[in-house]
């Protein structure tokens, strides 16, 4: 529906609304089909559209309608919206009834885009053929079911049942709208639905009864024309002190098999659609003319149907070609209306369901799915304005808003009139449909708008790119405030890492400490161990710490640490002259370490040959002792030998059983045996010892100290050797006694055991 062109004749006093009602208006009606269907006035510039599609049977057709406001923000809630009334929920018939739509002035004020289900009673065929069954049915004044397969819930602004008369559904669709015209927004009203679905009787009805004003059968179109005069007077008279002047002017067209027909101008065919900066997009050539009364526009509008039956030829080819056409534009409006709500969210909107047998729940489905993708475009653009941040980030945006706006204004319009803070421009962000009022320029078209009003374009593309700018910012902000929290948890484990490694440095100088200490001997080695252990398990639990405090974060700061560290030293390494400082360093820890050790080997070699001392000590002892018991086993051993080859020469071949003798042989063996053992242990002790003795001798080399010079030393080598030498001799000898045969018979008599 249109707002009135209307001229101030008065003072040139332009307040707001004047200066809005400034503006051209037109009711424009996109027919796919019949022309008889369509209607069309236009007075210039600010447009109410009535579009009319092609629908469906006996169920639902939709109402979209689109106001174009400059500063309403759309609110979402559908529930609970006072528009309707519950009464009782079915007849006797099965249809719902008793949702009663309830007039809202505001219904078009508060939204942009506002979608109506209406549902038309089944005829008689459809009764006949399917009963009372019907593919939906409605849940309150706003939802309805498809009771296909799954059943699918729809939600819309308004859904008025087959008891809704024309007059309600007008007053409460049509009437707001008018008064939104008025005041001078942009609007369109069309229909969609499947054929045979009442778009026709919901737009239009019965033209003829339209001429007469609040006709019973008569629709949205007449009455929205009935109304609009009606409320041009009035206000004409309320504000009789301005002499307002109020032009209407309509034009009516037809697309039909993609080209546009001017149904006032039969003959004008093939008309195009041209965009300009001045007008935007519009129909060229087409035909306007001034109306004054609801009756002029129902005039235009009979005469304009006739014009569609005067050209119909009907022919075969041409119906088909027809119905390719009429799918062709509603799919492209389908498009459209999908490109809108989608291109708002990102996401397409997708209820699957299955195909059914009787066609109309499939086409009742699309035409619901297509109207709830309408309410869409609304939704998105509530999404859009509310997506802006919190209560703080919208004052600053607001702030800059304003800031920009003003410099904006001086740098663009120069001059121009200020926008009201309530705003003239909608901005719905997101969506490609840009709709806006914008006084008296106002155009329905966004295109048309847009290429018309070039500069305030630009002015509006520079506000967005402001408020874009800001939301960068405002990611920038957050960005860096994050930087901040986490370069804080920074500090605080680098803190704590510091505490820790003082820490560590301390044990570090303890442990120093207890070594000097035990250098000098005023700690015992062993409780440096335990001291030592303590102090390691100390530090070994303030590691565990700082490790789970978090490792991550510990690691991270260690390694990065560490490798400043390592940075650092490698460039003064280059840089200073490190590297030859650390040359002398390790020389000097070198001559150190060599002190270190020969004081160790001086000491351990002084407690090492003092023990090896006692050690020889003893074994000299014991070696006597054996040398002494092996002496007289010799002595006895020769007498027995003697003995034995005396007995031998006397013939005396069988031993004779001289127990003395014998136990004393036994005996002699067993020392014997005692006596080996032992040489054999010094044996190895002295092997061992010269082997020590010869290692520390060569540790004295190095050392250049004459450790051979020790008196004792020297001595105890000497004792060594004769050691050695004795036990060599006793070996020999031990040798040579068990090699004797006379030794053997007799340890065999006596069953000792043999080498
Ligand atoms: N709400 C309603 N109450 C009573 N009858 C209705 C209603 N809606 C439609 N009808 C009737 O249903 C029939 C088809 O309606 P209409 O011609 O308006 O459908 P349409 O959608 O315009 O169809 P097409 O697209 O084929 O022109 C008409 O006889 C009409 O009177």
């Amino acid at each position: 529906m249109e707002a009135p062109r209307k001229a101030c004749s008065g003072e040139g006093e332009r307040s707001r609304k004047a200066s809005r009602g400034n503006c051209k208006c037109q009711a424009a009606s996109l027919c796919s089909r019949g022309g008889g269907d369509c209607c069309d006035s236009d007075d210039g510039h600010e447009k109410t559209d009535t579009t009319k599609e092609e629908l469906m049977t006996a169920e639902p057709s939709s109402i979209v309608g689109r106001t174009v406001r400059s500063h309403e923000v759309v609110s979402d809630c559908l529930e609970g919206d006072p528009s309707c009334i519950r009464e009782s929920n079915e007849s006797v018939d099965g249809s719902s009834q008793g949702f009663e739509l309830r007039e809202d002035s505001a219904f078009w004020k508060d939204h942009n885009v506002q979608v109506i289900i209406r549902i038309r009673p089944l005829n008689s065929s459809e009764i006949s053929l399917q009963g009372q069954n019907r593919c939906v049915r409605q849940d309150s004044c706003q939802t309805l079911t498809w009771i296909g397969h799954p059943e699918s819930r729809f939600t819309f602004d308004l859904i008025a049942d087959e008891h809704v008369s024309q007059e309600r559904l007008f007053k409460v669709a049509g009437v707001p709208m008018v008064e939104n015209c008025m005041a001078g927004y942009n609007s369109c009203i069309f229909a969609y639905g499947q054929t045979g679905s009442g778009k026709t009787h919901t737009m239009l009805g019965d033209i003829e009864e339209g001429m007469h004003t609040n006709g019973v059968n008569s629709e949205i179109t007449p009455r929205v024309f009935g109304y609009l005069f009606s409320r041009i007077q009035k206000e004409k008279e309320n504000q009789s002190y301005k002499k307002l002047h109020f032009t209407c002017r309509c034009s009516f067209l037809e697309i039909y098999n993609e080209q546009i027909l001017d149904l006032l101008d039969p003959s004008s065919i093939n008309l195009q659609i041209r965009e300009d900066a001045k007008r935007g997009v519009h129909v060229e050539n087409l035909k306007e003319y001034e109306v004054s009364s609801p009756r002029d526009v129902i005039q235009q509008l009979i005469q304009a149907s006739y014009s569609y039956w005067q050209k119909s030829s009907g022919a075969e080819g041409e119906r088909l070609k027809e119905a390719t056409n009429i799918n062709k534009s509603l799919s492209t409006l389908g498009l459209v209306i999908l490109y809108l709500s989608s291109s708002s969210t990102k996401r397409p909107v997708h209820v699957p369901y299955r195909p059914q047998a009787d066609i109309s729940f499939a086409e009742t489905f699309s035409t619901l799915k297509f109207a709830q993708r309408s309410k869409f475009i609304r939704n998105n653009a509530i999404i859009n304005e509310e997506s802006s941040g919190d209560a703080l980030t919208m004052q600053l945006q607001i702030q800059q808003l304003k800031k920009e706006v003003n410099r904006l204004r001086g740098l663009i319009n120069g001059g121009v009139e200020s926008l009201g803070s309530d705003g003239m421009i909608a901005s719905e962000q997101g969506s490609p449909a840009l709709l806006k009022w914008t006084g008296e320029q106002a155009k329905f078209s966004p295109l048309t708008f847009e290429k018309r009003l070039s500069p305030r374009k630009e002015y509006e593309a520079a506000l967005v790119a402001a408020l874009r700018r800001i939301h960068d910012k405002e990611d920038e902000l957050k960005a860096l405030a994050a930087e901040r929290v986490a370069a804080d948890q920074l500090v605080i484990h680098r803190t704590e890492e510091v505490r820790n490694l003082k820490l560590r440095l301390r044990f570090r100088e303890d442990a120093i400490k207890r070594l000097g200490a035990l250098a000098s001997e005023k700690l015992l080695p062993e409780a440096h161990i335990l001291q030592e252990k303590e102090e390691l398990l100390k530090e070994v639990e303030v590691l565990r710490n700082q490790i789970e405090r978090n490792p991550e974060v510990t690691r991270f700061a260690m390694e990065n640490m560490q490798l400043r560290e390592e940075l650092r030293r490698l460039k003064s390494f280059v840089e200073d002259g490190e590297r030859e400082k650390m040359n002398e360093q390790i020389s000097i820890l070198q001559d150190k370490l060599l002190e270190a050790l020969d004081w160790k080997l001086m000491h351990e070699k002084t407690s090492q040959a003092i023990q090896n001392h006692r050690e020889v000590e003893a074994l000299r002892k014991s070696l006597t002792d054996s040398l002494e018991a092996k002496e007289k086993l010799e002595r006895r051993v020769d007498e027995l030998t003697s003995q034995l080859e005396e007995q031998k020469e006397a013939g005396y071949q069988n031993m004779p059983a001289v127990s003395d003798d014998q136990m004393e042989l036994k005996e002699m063996v067993d020392a014997i045996a005692v006596a080996s053992q032992r040489e054999a242990e010094a044996h190895e002790t002295a092997i061992t010892l010269a082997r020590e003795n010869d290692f520390m001798e060569k540790q004295r080399k190095k050392q250049q100290h004459d450790y051979l010079e020790d008196e004792k030393g020297q001595d105890m080598e000497h004792q060594l050797n004769e050691m050695l030498e004795e036990n060599e001799k006793l070996m020999a000898l031990y040798e040579k006694t068990m090699e004797r045969d006379d030794f053997k018979r007799m340890l065999a008599a006596y069953e000792l055991p043999q080498k």
